[in-house]
């Protein structure tokens, strides 16, 4: 069984997957790391240098891998439903949570956050807030789709996030 994170950049994926894990005592992983690893540069260097379509290749083929294994939280980045294959399989391996905020918090924890610069690079090239209400609006519809939970993450703190999800979660998995 793996609890899948989505949700657009910002919206906690990273920092609630990582407090679920602990409480549940599962491994947690969050791909963009694996992938900047991997690769050796950073998202925002695999953009600028192969392009959006080749880290998207990359980003498939590290869910797919991580969708293997069990007992794991997994934090995809915030494209990675983009791809009805990924979704499938995200589906197929357990629970998927949407985490969803409001543009403004949305837009408000990416410019305070350090890893923007290297993690995030622009997907439109135009400023953040067009990108985000452009972006996010587009992605709407396929974060609902593909959710088997949907948390609102909004004045809340991630440990009041992660309960939430846990109350939602089969009964399998609270009782684990
Ligand atoms: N519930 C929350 N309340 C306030 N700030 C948050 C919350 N969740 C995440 N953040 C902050 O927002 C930024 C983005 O969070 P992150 O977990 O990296 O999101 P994602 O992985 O979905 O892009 C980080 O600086 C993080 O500390
Ligand atoms: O939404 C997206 O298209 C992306 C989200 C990022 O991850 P986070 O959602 O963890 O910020 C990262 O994978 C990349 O910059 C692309
Ligand atoms: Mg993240």
């Amino acid at each position: 069984m793996v609890i899948t994170l989505i949700g657009y950049r910002g919206t906690g994926k990273t920092t609630v997957g990582a407090a679920l894990a602990q409480r549940l005592g599962w491994e947690f992983l969050d791909l963009d790391p694996e992938i900047e690893r991997q690769a050796g540069l950073s998202i925002a260097e695999i953009f600028a240098i192969h392009g959006e379509p080749h880290f998207r290749q990359l980003e498939s083929e590290f869910l797919a891998a991580a969708l293997q294994r069990t007992n794991i939280v997994l934090s995809p980045g915030g494209g990675a439903v983009l791809n009805p294959l990924n979704r499938q399989a995200m589906q197929a391996a357990g629970p998927v949570v949407w985490l969803h905020a409001p543009v403004e918090t949305i837009i408000s924890r990416l410019e305070n956050d350090p890893a923007t610069q290297g993690r995030r690079p622009s997907l439109t090239g135009t400023d953040v807030v067009a990108e985000v209400n452009e972006v996010l609006q587009r992605r709407l519809p396929i974060y609902q789709a593909a959710a088997s939970q949907v948390i609102a993450t909004d004045n809340r703190t991630p440990e009041q996030i992660l309960e939430d999800i846990i109350r939602q979660l089969p009964d399998e998995i609270q009782n684990s």
